[in-house]
């Protein structure tokens, strides 16, 4: 493994924070006068881009067994793991599905059942949060869940961080932001290493036991006219400890065509991003990430980069 110019070391622009990030409790805001809970979302969401999700009425024991399981996965041996590669002879043959396509063998942990279980669960937590996004906007509770589509994609991605020695000069995963609309993050319960881009400085994600946290994506910006927006975040190592997490990512059905919509585009706010297929905007991820850019600047799908920064949440939101 490389080690990272000095510039981009983990340890570089860190600031030991003391900031809290926001907590909403799903449970007030699905209650037809959680009008306090939205108030808290609004603000998570305006200064943050993401937000702890308590109140989600997942059992403890069912996500302890999904965090269990992953670890378990990755603790196999290498050879029984590479039987579950999605890379077959080189190349990527597929980046859809419960990865149980290939998988042959008789230790397989990550049973289908149970990740079935958790997507399931986990989509009635994301509708929740897309539709009282949607009412911030002063929008029907739909509004983002019929743009999303009902074919949407869900793509769970399981990460495994081993101990660095050196854990200021790797990452475990770059700087960057999700191509998702929103992306839902179970984390390790004992070790934290999520940090977040807030106000030009890198601020620890704790460790959330069995709350979940929400990421705002690309897409929803896209789709909000950059009413939401998707925060910078990364993961550093740890020297001695190992971390998994459970990301589940939510996108658009892949031969849409999404933009910023017609209810959010007026004088004040014209549109922010061009037009885009949501396949061209997945083509698209894996370069611009390599590159540490945003797809919607890697691809060229933003206006006016210059505006963007002008636009405050209030400039719609608050007028409902
Ligand atoms: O492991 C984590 O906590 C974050 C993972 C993440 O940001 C991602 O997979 O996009
Ligand atoms: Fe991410």
């Amino acid at each position: 493994m490389t080690s990272l110019r000095e510039e981009n070391r983990p340890a570089a622009g860190a600031q030991p924070a003391k900031l809290t990030i926001p907590i909403v409790d799903l449970s007030l805001l699905a209650k037809p006068n959680g009008v306090e809970e939205a108030a808290k979302l609004r603000s998570a969401l305006q200064s943050w881009g993401l937000f702890v999700v308590t109140g989600h009425g997942m059992p403890k024991e069912f996500l302890d067994e999904i965090l269990d399981a992953t670890r378990k996965f990755f603790h196999l041996p290498l050879e029984v793991k590479q039987k579950c590669s999605n890379v077959i002879g080189g190349a990527m043959f597929q980046n859809e599905g419960y990865g149980t396509d290939r998988i042959d063998s008789d230790e397989q942990i990550l049973d289908w059942e149970l990740l079935h279980e958790y997507t399931v669960k986990i989509g009635k937590v994301t509708m929740d949060v897309l539709k009282a996004m949607a009412k911030l906007v002063d929008q029907k509770e739909d509004f983002f869940i019929e743009m999303v589509g009902e074919r949407f994609k869900s793509y769970a991605r399981f990460t495994y961080y081993p101990p660095c020695p050196r854990p200021e000069l790797v990452n475990g995963l770059k700087p960057h932001t999700d191509n998702s609309v929103i992306t839902l993050l179970l984390m390790d319960k004992d070790v934290g290493g999520l940090q977040v881009l807030k106000d030009g400085h890198w601020v620890d994600v704790p460790v959330l036991g069995h709350d979940l946290l929400v990421v705002v994506g690309e897409g929803m910006e896209i789709v909000s006219n950059a009413v939401f927006k998707a925060p910078w975040h990364r993961v550093v190592t740890s020297v001695d400890k190992e971390r998994v997490s459970l990301a589940t990512f939510y996108q658009p059905e892949p031969q849409r065509i999404i933009g910023p919509p017609g209810a959010l585009v007026h004088e004040k706010r014209p549109p922010m991003f061009k037009k885009c297929l949501v396949q061209t905007l997945a083509d698209g991820y894996w370069d611009a990430f390599a590159v540490g850019e945003r797809t919607v600047d890697f691809l060229n799908v933003r206006i006016d980069a210059e505006a963007d920064g002008k636009l405050e949440l209030e400039s719609v939101a608050t007028n409902n």
